[in-house]
């Protein structure tokens, strides 16, 4: 049996407590007195919305596993992808294996958290931090003695754990290279997610031998503006440093001046200490510019701009804007999804629209009104007529009547000789949208159901009235009953506009809100640069009453993809003032084909991520806070300035005053 040896499974307990990470997990699981009988696993949809969560994960970790299964499924074993709670994303390998897996619950969906499963090869990793085997009879259940488990954390560039790498296969069939290869495909997948990770940050290579930099082995720092955003296990070990020590650390300090002279080609450097390494820029930050100019960022934001000017979907929805004609314009496929709940009747208010029925779309403000109402239009027969947006709310009295019903040549000083359409008749053809028709004055209201009953438009100074065709989409996010009871809206065109009434969702109603907001992020850029939400954020965020719904939502997404370094675990002190941490213990019921069966308690198996070191440095807890809010004063509250005085990268910052923030909240709460 090539490559394959017989192992005898043994725990040697005369050892002291405390020597072998085996024997601490066995001390820990003696101490457990709830070890579950039964797996404990997620429903269906659950791992679904999980898989969604770590998306960036399983999209950086496919090569690897599909290498690795080709390679272990042949002698007999599988691969195993987890989260950093623990529970099985994906297993992959011999069938025949997959299915005495499945007997022992080594599928996806079940927690292998040390809590719930013993000591084990994903579990027990997790809670030491590091690579490990478990062999046979060092299983703590049992039932798990069949099995040889060899896994290796999965860090993200800052040192994070974001899940583990485990290669399991027959007690007894060990391969004599498990682990190393374990770990060193865990260290391919933080390499990809670093690679990844689109022009920015520059990606630097390194070893002490010029034939290495092209191996498994060779070590890779992330720099922004000259600090280190992330760096892999191979940096950590060659530097003889840790995360905690290396991240948001000025480069300078660990590479010298030297790293300045990096280019593709490979060069040398000694670092302060004396270390001699080779060297390569990987990544300059731009093609086009120098790849150390200091306003990375500037470019940076620009290039988001101009995404989200470029993209569709987001075309002509400002609401500065008072009013916007489109022809035919985004199409569909542009614009964002329907949620569910809101499909089933979006037939019949097409149907209703294209019969010549007004429809009337309520909601709070974000809800995606506008967005309904142009999907009704590029749904419609009319998708290559106008589309005439008009903000009732925002339009300045002194325009309100020339804008919307035109006016016929020198009907007043200053109009223009020729006269003008007016937005009424820009919309003739197509589809009118009346947005925010809660705030149309009076005056107007009365014009407006003129021309709704007699579908013609009298313009100023002219004597004939002009025939119009259009059909009326109209939204409000105010109860315009009560403004009819209050005297502020007219009652006959409140029912002249609602042939057919549809109420949008808030987002907070979502019923899929963990998924989508996982979908989001990623369509925001996290996917690509490796980003996932840690459960803390997620709880927190689904806890988040949304006030200004996908607006607000799209808004604080792109945020934090801007203000977080590719590959980062984004916690929810990331997040900004008002989304408070939420810290669930039992975040997550978990059933399966609707019976409950057991919590999974996120917060708890999460918590040996949070050890980990983390991305604050160890330098800015010395920093009082005092200090920095001087740095602040001092600069106008201008944080890169403020950051560069004190000598830490903005994004430290940052984070430091969103965390700051976020126990002050805490705080708060406690104090009442
Ligand atoms: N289902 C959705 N999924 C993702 N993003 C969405 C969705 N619906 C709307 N959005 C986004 O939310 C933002 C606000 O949407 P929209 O302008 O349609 O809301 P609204 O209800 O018309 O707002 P207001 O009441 O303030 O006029 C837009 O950027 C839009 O792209």
């Amino acid at each position: 049996m090539n490559g394959i040896d017989f192992y005898e499974p043994r725990v040697d307990l005369s050892d002291a407590p405390g020597t072998s990470p085996i024997l601490r997990s066995w001390a820990r699981c003696h101490q457990q007195r709830d070890l579950p009988d039964e797996p404990v696993m997620l429903a269906r949809a659950d791992l679904a919305d999980r898989c969604a969560q770590h998306a960036s994960l399983l999209y950086a970790a496919q090569p690897e596993i599909e290498t690795l299964a080709g390679l272990v499924g042949s002698a007999d074993g599988i691969v195993v992808l987890t989260d950093a709670a623990g529970i099985i994303l994906q297993t992959r390998g011999n069938a025949s294996f997959l299915h005495r897996a499945d007997q022992v619950a080594l599928r996806p969906g079940v927690s292998w958290a040390e809590s719930h499963r013993g000591t084990n090869g994903v579990g027990t990793v997790l809670v030491e931090g590091q690579a490990l085997s478990v062999h046979g009879s060092e299983h703590f259940l049992p039932r798990n003695r069949i099995l040889s488990c060899h896994g290796a954390p999965i860090r993200s560039p800052r040192g994070d754990i974001l899940g583990v790498l485990d290669i399991s296969c027959e007690a007894g069939r060990l391969h004599a290279y498990a682990l190393k290869l374990a770990s060193m495909f865990a260290r391919q997948v933080t390499n990809r997610i670093m690679e990844q990770a689109g022009e920015q940050p520059e990606l630097l290579v390194f070893h002490r031998q010029h034939a290495m930099l092209d191996s498994i082995e060779r070590a890779q720092l992330m720099v922004h503006d000259g600090y280190i955003v992330g760096a892999n296990d191979a940096a950590i070990a060659q530097l003889d440093t840790s995360w905690a020590q290396l991240i948001d650390q000025p480069i300078q300090a660990w590479l010298g001046d030297g790293w300045q002279q990096a280019t593709p080609d490979t060069c040398t450097l000694r670092t302060p200490r004396g270390l001699p390494l080779f060297i390569q820029l990987r990544r300059p930050a731009s093609s086009t510019a120098s790849p150390r100019q200091p306003d990375h960022d500037t470019q940076r934001r620009s290039k988001q701009s101009n995404q989200h000017i470029a993209h569709p979907s987001r075309q002509g929805h400002g609401k500065d804007a008072a009013i916007a004609t489109q022809h035919g314009l985004p199409g569909i496929h542009a614009l964002p999804d329907l949620p569910d709940m809101l499909r089933p009747g979006f037939g019949t208010a097409l149907r209703a629209l294209q019969g010549g029925l007004a429809v009337l779309l309520e909601g709070e403000t974000g809800t995606g009104k506008e967005v309904y109402a142009r999907r009704l239009h590029a749904s419609s027969t009319r998708c290559n007529q106008p589309f005439v947006a008009i903000n009732c709310g925002a339009l300045p009295d002194t325009l309100i009547e020339a804008e919307l019903f035109g006016y016929a040549a020198g009907a007043f000083t200053g109009a223009l000789r020729q006269g003008a359409r007016g937005r009424l008749r820009e919309a003739n053809g197509g589809i009118l949208f009346l947005d925010e028709i809660g705030d149309m004055p009076l005056p107007l209201q009365t014009r407006l159901l003129r021309v709704l009953q007699e579908r013609e438009v009298l313009p100023l100074g002219a004597d004939k009235p002009v025939p119009v065709d259009f059909l009326l989409i109209s939204a409000t996010n105010q109860d315009l009953a009560q403004r009819v009871q209050d005297g502020h809206f007219r009652a006959d065109l409140y029912y002249r506009l609602q042939d057919h009434r549809i109420g949008l969702p808030a987002l907070r109603e979502r019923s899929d809100l963990r998924a989508f907001l996982c979908a989001e992020f990623n369509r925001h850029g996290a996917l690509e640069q490796g980003m996932t939400l840690h459960d803390s954020t997620l709880d927190a965020l689904c806890a988040h009453r949304w006030p200004g719904n996908y607006r607000e939502l799209q808004a604080l997404l792109r945020g934090l993809v801007l203000r977080h370094p590719p590959g980062s675990l984004v916690m929810a002190e990331g997040l900004p003032d008002g989304f408070r941490p939420i810290i669930t213990h039992h975040a997550t019921a978990a059933r399966q084909d609707g019976k409950a069966i057991h919590h999974i308690d996120t917060a708890r198996h999460a918590s040996p991520v949070c050890n980990t070191p983390n991305s604050l440095h160890s330098t800015l807890h010395a920093l009082s806070a005092q200090r920095i809010r001087q740095a602040l004063h001092e600069h106008s509250g201008n944080i890169s300035r403020a950051a560069r005085s004190l000598g830490i990268h903005r994004s430290t910052l940052h984070r430091y005053l969103a965390r700051d923030a976020g126990q002050a909240t805490s705080e708060g709460v406690a104090g009442r």
